[in-house]
Order: C-alpha cells, then sequence, then structure tokens
C-alpha cells in the first residue's frame, strides 16, 4: 500500500509553490466541451481527480492533451454524453457534465458521483436547478439522467448556497434560451473563476462572486485560452504548515484576499505574516493564541481547512472550539490525530481542541483534507509518522512530497511513484 513517511520537526525554510485550483480547474475542464472549438487551460494541477476527469473526457469522444500543467481539449469529436460509470464515482465533479452535456446536446447520464467522505452530499439542489431549465430527471439504478427538448432559461432560489449545484446550473443556462437568475447562489471564487472562463468564450453572466448570478444564454461558445486561478486550500495548507514548523517559509503564488479568513485567524493566533502581491512569508511563533474556528460558506472560514486548522490548534495555549456547519460529518481526522496524542473532544458539530503534545503514529487519511491535516500533524510531532490510504491527499495535492521537501521537510511517498487516474 502506498504511504508517507513524516520525520517531524524539522525546521521548514525557503519558498513553496502554489499550484492552480483543483476546485476551479475541474468544473472549467468540464466547460470545455461545452464549446466549438479546442480550449488551451494553463495551471492545470497534475491530480488525480484531474486525470480522472480527462479520462472521462476522452471517452465521451474528445481529445484531451495534458502535459506541464497546460491541458488542451478539443470537444469537437464529442459524440457520447454519458460519463464512464466507474470513473465517474472516482470524483465529485463528474457530475458537472451533467450540466455541461444537458446544454450542449439535451441529454446527459452519469453515476452518482464520488468525492470526500464527510457526511451526506444530496444533489437535490442540482436536480432543483434542471428541473427550473426544464429538464427531466430520473435517478435509477445510481445514475442520474437528465434530458430537455429545449432548454430554456429559469429562476432559481438555492436553499443554500451550494457551490456544485450554483457550477452545474451557470453551466446548463450558459446555452439554454433566454435568461436564468440563480438566487443564494455559492461566491466562492472558482465560481469567478468559471464565470470568467466562459465569459470568455462569449457566455452572457453577470453576478459571479454575488449572491445573485443572472445568466442570457447564447448559441455558441468558442474555446479560449484561460489560466487557472491558484488553490486557495492548497496555499492555506502549506501557511498553516509554515504556522506551525517554519522559519521563514515563503508561500508564493496565493490571491490572499481569496484566504482572509485564514490570515485573520493566524494573526490573532499571534503569528506573524507578511503579505505581499504574490505571497504570504511566515514563520512559527514562540506562543500561540487560542482562537475560535466556525465554518462557513465563502468569504467564511473554509471548510476545507478545517482539519488543518485544527492541528494548528492543538499547539494554542488554552482549550479552542472547532464548529464545522457546512459538512454533517467531517471530524474523521479527529480519531487518527488521537493517535498522534492530539486531545480533542467532538460533541455534535464541535470539537473542543485541548492543547495537546503531538507524537508521530501510523494514521489513515480519511478524505483529503484530514490527509492534508495529518501531514502538517507529521511535521510537527517528534518522531515518525507514517499516513495510508494517500490516494485521497492526491485527489487534491500536486506533488506534495516534492513541494514540501523544497523547504526541508523530511517525508517520502513509498513506492515512490507519479500521479495516474485511478
Ligand atoms: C469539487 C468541489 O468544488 N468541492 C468543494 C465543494 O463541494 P460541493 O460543491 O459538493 O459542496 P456544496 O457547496 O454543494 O455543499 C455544501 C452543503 O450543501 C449541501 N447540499 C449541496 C448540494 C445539494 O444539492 N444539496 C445540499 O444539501 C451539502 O450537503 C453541504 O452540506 O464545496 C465544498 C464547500 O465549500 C467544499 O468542501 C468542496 O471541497
Ligand atoms: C471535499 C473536497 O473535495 P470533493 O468535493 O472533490 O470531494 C475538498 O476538496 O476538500
Amino acid at each position: 500500500m502506498d504511504k508517507f513517511y513524516i520525520e517531524g520537526r524539522n525546521k521548514l525554510k525557503g519558498e513553496i509553490q502554489v499550484s492552480g485550483a483543483k476546485n476551479a480547474a475541474l468544473p472549467i475542464i468540464s466547460a470545455a466541451l461545452l464549446a466549438e472549438s479546442k480550449s488551451t487551460l494553463l495551471d492545470i494541477p497534475d491530480l488525480r481527480d484531474v486525470r480522472n476527469l480527462a479520462a472521462i473526457l476522452e471517452k465521451m469522444g474528445a481529445k484531451v492533451d495534458f502535459t506541464d500543467n497546460k491541458m488542451e481539449i478539443d470537444p469537437s469529436s464529442v459524440n457520447n454524453h454519458a460519463t464512464d460509470p466507474e470513473l465517474a464515482r472516482k470524483l465529485r465533479a463528474s457530475y458537472y457534465l451533467l450540466g455541461v452535456m444537458l446544454a450542449k446536446k439535451g441529454r446527459a447520464r452519469t453515476s452518482l458521483p464520488g468525492g470526500c467522505n464527510i457526511g451526506n452530499r444530496p444533489i437535490d439542489l442540482h436536480l432543483k436547478g434542471f428541473k427550473a431549465l426544464g429538464a427531466e430527471v430520473n435517478i435509477e439504478h445510481g445514475h442520474v439522467e437528465v434530458e430537455a427538448e429545449n432548454l430554456r432559461g429559469g429562476q432559481i432560489y438555492l436553499d443554500y448556497p451550494s457551490v456544485g449545484a450554483t457550477v452545474n446550473i451557470m453551466l446548463a443556462a450558459s446555452m439554454a434560451d433566454g435568461k436564468t437568475i440563480i438566487e443564494n447562489a455559492a461566491r466562492e471564487p472558482e465560481i469567478i473563476d468559471l464565470a470568467n472562463y466562459l465569459t470568455v468564450m462569449g457566455a452572457n453572466i453577470k453576478g459571479a462572486g454575488t449572491d445573485i448570478i443572472k445568466i442570457e444564454g447564447v448559441d455558441k461558445l468558442k474555446g479560449q485560452e484561460h489560466r487557472i486561478i491558484p488553490d486557495r486550500i492548497e496555499a492555506g495548507t502549506f501557511i498553516i504548515a509554515g504556522a506551525m514548523a517554519g522559519e521563514d517559509v515563503y508561500v508564493k503564488n496565493v490571491l490572499v484576499e481569496h484566504i482572509k479568513p485564514l490570515l485573520a485567524k493566524l494573526t490573532e493566533m499571534g503569528v506573524e505574516l507578511e503579505e505581499d502581491i504574490s505571497g504570504v512569508r511566515i514563520s512559527a511563533a514562540d506562543e500561540l493564541k487560542s482562537v475560535d474556528i466556525k465554518t462557513l460558506p465563502y468569504p467564511g472560514f473554509p471548510t476545507d481547512l478545517q482539519a488543518q486548522m485544527m492541528v494548528m490548534l492543538t499547539q494554542a495555549d488554552e482549550p479552542g472550539v472547532v464548529t464545522e456547519t457546512v459538512w454533517e460529518d467531517r471530524f474523521a481526522h479527529i480519531d487518527e490525530l488521537a493517535r498522534m496524542g492530539a486531545k480533542i473532544k467532538l460533541d455534535g458539530h464541535t470539537a473542543l481542541v485541548h492543547p495537546s503534545e503531538l507524537q508521530g503514529a501510523e494514521v489513515e487519511a480519511t478524505d483529503l483534507r484530514a490527509g492534508a491535516a495529518l501531514i502538517i500533524a507529521g511535521l510537527a510531532a517528534e518522531g515518525l509518522t507514517v499516513v495510508n490510504e494517500i490516494s485521497h491527499v492526491e485527489r487534491g495535492y500536486e506533488n506534495i512530497v516534492d513541494k514540501l521537501q523544497g523547504i526541508g521537510a523530511v517525508i517520502q511517498r513509498e513506492p515512490v511513484s507519479k500521479v495516474t487516474t485511478a
């Protein structure tokens, strides 16, 4: 089984580069199928999720070339409205091909998607959106089928500002007849990046980044070049690692306005940060003051940094409270961190994190960000940490071993190998 081996308590120092954002790249790669001609996407992170999505696109008939973080997608030969069921189950974002193929061919089919196991992950809001655009929806034997003879604009109020539902409705509405209004839309930076790409392709979208998005459907979209925004969650993960075990770490390729909630909390904890136009410089503080964290949709504190921040809180002077409001069951890392000596008491959606001495142990990455949290804990702990089930981590962190080794971390992947599909 593939594992990470981490020898803790080595000071991190130097520059670490953030890749393009997974959660922007996946909808944008899907959106490339909407066009009639080839798109060139830059700063695409080389991740398991990205490779699996590219393989799905190829099976649908698209030509995909992915080299050195540049992905060229020629959708002109797409002839299949259905995704490969095995591949589609390996990631969450495969369901974006529902919105895309509904707009492109009036028909789409996919298996219910995969992604991190962090609680119930319904897709009712996606389906509510498709129905409002005139589509019929069928779920049978674990597959979703959507069909519309005449996809037309509609008005949708999202009961929760779901990222995935906002993306899927934007994708479908971009080429529907007439005007769509999404109310209580998600405001995440990845939504704005998708809107920017669709707009250069010829779509008519206003309001991305606010809670009301208006889309006037167009007949055609043209392939374009687009550069993916930096990954704010990867940036946050490295910044937290630097704040725990760093001595002058520079995290490069960061849009600091995207990670203000994290930077504010770290400052409250007493960490010294220097922001500049392309990154954040950080060192570990001698003493950390405790804070409370509550995850919320953007611009609140991101749930995808909750696990990593919990590790940081184990090093604070007093207990801190972490409240998870986005996902109903995103605390699997607590039991794994307990193996490393972390004293964390869970009560419903709230975890009380006590100051704890971390020691190396054999642990399991139960999901993507849990895995990232265990790596950070391993870097700060005394002794050897072995992280199992690392395929979760490789869904969302590009070259994490090489990157961390570059700032002095003692971390190895066994066996040494490159990320592929599956
Ligand atoms: C590929 C991707 O971009 N993944 C991110 C995306 O996931 P994802 O897009 O799946 O997350 P959503 O914003 O949709 O989900 C947030 C909440 O809404 C609920 N919900 C969602 C859809 C729906 O139809 N019905 C419903 O009730 C979910 O159960 C959850 O409680 O945003 C999450 C919240 O920032 C992040 O943790 C994920 O990293
Ligand atoms: C939960 C995550 O991803 P996904 O939605 O792809 O499972 C994540 O990126 O932390």
